[in-house]
C-alpha cells in the first residue's frame, strides 16, 4: 500500500517523535515521509497524493494537521484512505477513533488496521466551504477576545467558561440564536454555545459530544442555553466529567444538516481553527473518506470453569 505520511513538524510532540517515525519507516519501501514547511501545506500535499493515486495518507500531527489533510482529501474524486499518527497536543479525533499516540502502534495500523467510514462536516460560511473532521464549537465574544491569547481562543474560546478561566463567567454573552434543523424552519433560542460534532472530544479530551459516532451519517448538535451562573458552573463541571448532556441547559439533537445565525455573531472554530462569526451551515457528508482504525477488541470469552 503506497503511503504518504504528511507530518507537521510544529505539532505538539512532533519534535520528540519524528526521528523515531523516520527510523520506524526506514524498512518500509512503500512509505514516504513528507514534512510540511508552512501552514496549509498539508492540504496541498494531500491533494497531490490523491492526484498521484497514493493509496493511503497518514496525517502525522494534531487535529489542525488532520483538518488540513481532510481539506485536500474531501474534494478528491477518489480520495486515498486516511490514517492517523497522533503527534499533536489534543489529538481529539484520534481519541474518538481509539488510535494510540505511540508511533509504533499507530504505524502498525498500516498493516493491521481496519477501514471505517468517516463522515465529514461540510461547513459553509461567508461564501467559503470548509470540511471538518472532528468538532466545530461556536460561542464567545468580545470579553473573551480581550483576555485570551490567540492559541487559547482557538482551543478554548467557545468553551471559555469551562476554564472558569478567564473571569468571563460573570459577563457571558448570550446569543439570540436561530437554528434550522435539517430542512425545518428556524427556531430561536438564547444560547451560549452550539457544538456541531462528528467526533466526541475537543480541546484535549473534553467530552463535548460524548455520544457522537463519526460513522453514523449524522452530526451531533449540542446546544448550551443561557442559564444562571450557578447552573452554568454546574454545566462546566459536568462537561469536564463528561456527562453534561444530563443538564437542563444542554440539549442534543442528531441531524444531517443545520443552519445557524445569531446576534451577536457567534464565533465558530472547526477542528480548533477559528473561521469567523457569520451565519453558518453544516451538512454531513456520510462516509466521505475511509480511515484505518484498530480492529475491534475481541470480546472476552466466558470465564473458564
Ligand atoms: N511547517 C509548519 N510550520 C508552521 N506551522 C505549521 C506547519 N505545518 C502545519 N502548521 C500549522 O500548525 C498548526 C497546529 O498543528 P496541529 O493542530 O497539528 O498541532 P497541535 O495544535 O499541537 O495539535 P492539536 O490540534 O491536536 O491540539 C496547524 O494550524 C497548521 O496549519
Amino acid at each position: 500500500m503506497k503511503t504518504w505520511i504528511i507530518a507537521n513538524p510544529t505539532s505538539g510532540s512532533a519534535q520528540a517523535k519524528l526521528d523515531r517515525v523516520r527510523d520506524l519507516i526506514a524498512e518500509r519501501p512503500f512509505v514516504e515521509l513528507k514534512v510540511t514547511t508552512e501552514p496549509g501545506h498539508a492540504r496541498v500535499l494531500a491533494a497531490e497524493a490523491a492526484d498521484q493515486g497514493i493509496d493511503c495518507v497518514m496525517a502525522a500531527g494534531g487535529d489542525g494537521t488532520i483538518h488540513e489533510v481532510v481539506q485536500g482529501l474531501a474534494v478528491a474524486a477518489s480520495p486515498p484512505r486516511l490514517a492517523l499518527l497522533p503527534l499533536g497536543t489534543g489529538n481529539d479525533l484520534a481519541r474518538t477513533l481509539g488510535i494510540s499516540v505511540e508511533p509504533v502502534e499507530a504505524l502498525a495500523l498500516l498493516d493491521h488496521g481496519v477501514l471505517r467510514p468517516l463522515d465529514l462536516m461540510r461547513v459553509q460560511m461567508d461564501g467559503k466551504t470548509y470540511y471538518g473532521a472532528n468538532v466545530s464549537a461556536g460561542g464567545f465574544s468580545g470579553q473573551v477576545n480581550e483576555v485570551m491569547t490567540d492559541e487559547m481562543k482557538s482551543t478554548w474560546g467557545p468553551l471559555a467558561y469551562v476554564r472558569g478561566a478567564v473571569g468571563v463567567l460573570p459577563d457571558l454573552t448570550s446569543y439570540q440564536t436561530s437554528l434550522a434543523w435539517d430542512d425545518g424552519e428556524f427556531e430561536r433560542v438564547e444560547a451560549l454555545n452550539v457544538v456541531v460534532a462528528n467526533g466526541r472530544t475537543c480541546a484535549g479530551g473534553i467530552r463535548v459530544a460524548p455520544e457522537a459516532d463519526p460513522s453514523d451519517g449524522l452530526l451531533d448538535v449540542v446546544v448550551v442555553r443561557h442559564g444562571s451562573l450557578l447552573d452554568l458552573a454546574s454545566v462546566a463541571t459536568r462537561l469536564l466529567a463528561g456527562d453534561y448532556l444530563g443538564c437542563e441547559e444542554v440539549s442534543l439533537r442528531r441531524v444531517r444538516r443545520i443552519r445557524i445565525t445569531s446576534e451577536p455573531g457567534m464565533w465558530f472554530n472547526i477542528d480548533g481553527e477559528l473561521i469567523g462569526n457569520a451565519p453558518v451551515s453544516f451538512e454531513v457528508v456520510p462516509g466521505a473518506i475511509s480511515v484505518l482504525v484498530p480492529p475491534e477488541p475481541v470480546p472476552a470469552g466466558p470465564e473458564p470453569t
